[in-house]
Parts: C-alpha cells; structure tokens; sequence
C-alpha cells in the first residue's frame, strides 16, 4: 500500500478516535516528525510527535488539519485556529453532527474540506470511515484524504450530506452497539448458569469468529444464520424469539433512528 502522506498533519485533539487514527498512520509508515498534536493536557502521544498545548503562529504550508475534539469545542477552535488557515490548508473533520456548511461557515479560506465520520477499529486497520466532501472540495483533495483513509479499513463515500448521521449510527456508533451486544450474550449464557469468565470468553470468541466467517462467505449473514438452524433444532427455536414481531430489527431500527435524531439535534446546536 503506497500512502500519499501529507506534507504536515496537525491533529486538534487525540483522544479516543482521533488517537486511534494516528497510531495506525504512524503503524503504516507516517513520519512522526511530519505531525504535531494540539491537546490541552499537553501528555505525550507517540514517539517524535510534537505535541503542542496552544496554537502556533503560524502552520508549516501543505498542512492538513485533522479536527479530532468534540464537537461543541468547534466554535472556541475555528476562532483560535481559522486565522492560521490559508487555502493551501486542508481540513478533516470528525466531528459528530457537524455539516459541512458549518465549518464552511468558520474556515472561510479553506477550500479543500472532508467530513469523515471513523469508528474505533481504525486502528487496527479495521475500521469503517464515511466520508463526504462537497463541490468545493478539489478532485485531488479528495484522492488524496481518501487515500490518507484507506489503511484505516472500509472508506465509503456518501453521495448525499443528508445521510451523514445515518451511517454515523450504523458505523461510528456501531462498536458500542456491538460490545452491548457480545456482553449481553455473555450475561445471558451466566443467567443461564455458565460461570461469568467463560460465558464472556466464549460470547467474545463466537462474535469475533462469526464476524470473520461472514466477511469471508459469499453468502449473506441472513443465509448464514439459517445455515447454522438446522429444521427443528435448537438455534431455530431461539433465532423465533428474535424474530417474533421483527423484534431485533425493530430493536435495531429504534437504536440508529435515536443517535440519528441526536445527531441532527447536534447540528442544529443542541
Ligand atoms: N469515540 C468514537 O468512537 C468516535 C468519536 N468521533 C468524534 O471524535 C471526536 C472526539 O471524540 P473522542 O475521541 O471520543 O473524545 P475524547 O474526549 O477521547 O478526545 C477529545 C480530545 O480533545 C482534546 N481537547 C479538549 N479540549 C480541547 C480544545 N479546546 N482544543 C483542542 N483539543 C481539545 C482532549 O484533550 C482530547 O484529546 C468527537 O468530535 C466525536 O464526535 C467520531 C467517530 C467515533
Ligand atoms: O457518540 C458520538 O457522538 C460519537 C459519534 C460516533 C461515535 N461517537
């Protein structure tokens, strides 16, 4: 994998996501002396990162900015921070609920945006990122922030603003969902009587071994779970409880329309 590393990466925040991302770009080759990281804490993120506690006066030209704090910090940021941003500056935005015309709004000179919405397992290159970048954004911006995202995992990009915190729910929620998920299986099988430590082993183990097998098949997770009920045995039994009434998709569906609604709810500045 040749990356087209950019010539400075200035990181506002590092902590749970943001971190993630950089420790696999530093994992697949990132030169640490090309990158410096803004966090107030002022603590060490990696061997040869600088690390900075206020703004520079000034930005090294080419440099990309990586927005990585939370979102309702974005107002104190872009007054700190747009003054320094000419047009050759680039701007990555990981911010929950945070359209586009809004950093538009507080980065007037930068013309090259992408809103990129990242999930944890980025780092260990299997993350999901979604991506969006408006007409403004050049068609080499573009190439070049997207291949700045490919050894993160999944990049997909998505046509319609719109959707944004649709597949925010899905894929950036998604890990919390899933950790939800494998603990209450485990919790389940002790309810059932297995000791807590290995109910969890073995809930872990049967997600992570099933999540492998269905990113391998060539059939679809649906074909699969029916592969694994045989006509009148046991998994079918329990495959009826989740299905009565579409209880888990429903379940599901009221899950992603919640951080949704809440993420439109934060781009109107709730
Ligand atoms: N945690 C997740 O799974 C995901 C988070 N995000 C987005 O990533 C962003 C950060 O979330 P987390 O990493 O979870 O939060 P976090 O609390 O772990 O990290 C926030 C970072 O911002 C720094 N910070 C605090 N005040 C600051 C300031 N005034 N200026 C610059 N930096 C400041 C903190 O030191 C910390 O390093 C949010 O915008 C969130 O929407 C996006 C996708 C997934
Ligand atoms: O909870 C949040 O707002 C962010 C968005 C996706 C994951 N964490």
């Amino acid at each position: 994998m040749t990356i087209c590393w950019p010539d400075h990466l200035f990181l506002v925040g590092c902590g749970n996501m943001a971190g993630q991302m950089l420790a696999r770009w530093l994992d697949c080759g990132l030169d640490p002396a090309r990158v410096t990281v803004l966090r107030p804490s002022g603590r060490s993120v990696a061997d040869g990162v600088a690390v900075v506690m206020t703004y520079p006066a000034t930005l090294p030209a080419g440099t990309t900015i990586l927005l990585g704090m939370k979102p309702y910090q974005i107002a104190d940021v872009a007054t700190a921070l747009a003054p320094l941003c000419g047009a050759d500056v680039r701007i990555v935005s990981i911010l929950a609920g945070t359209p586009i015309a809004d950093l538009r709004a507080r980065f007037p000179a930068v013309r090259d945006m992408v809103r990129a919405m990242p999930n944890l397992p980025v780092g260990l290159g299997e993350g999901v990122t979604a991506l969006f970048a408006d007409d403004r954004t050049s068609v080499q911006a573009k190439a070049d922030i997207g291949g700045l995202i490919e050894p993160l995992g999944l990049a997909e990009w998505i046509g319609d603003e719109a959707l944004f915190n649709q597949v925010t729910a899905l894929s950036g929620c998604g890990p919390a969902f899933l950790f939800r998920f494998i603990d209450a299986l485990a919790r389940a099988g002790e309810a059932l009587g297995i000791p807590a430590d290995q109910a969890a082993r073995m809930a872990l183990a049967t997600v992570q071994g099933s999540a492998s097998m269905a990113a391998r098949a060539s059939d679809s997770p649906g074909v699969l779970a029916d592969r694994v009920a045989s006509p009148g045995g046991m998994t079918r039994e329990g495959m009826n409880v989740l299905d009565a009434d579409d209880r888990l998709l429903a379940l599901l569906t009221d899950t992603l329309a919640a951080a949704r609604d809440r993420g439109e709810a934060m781009a109107r500045g709730a």
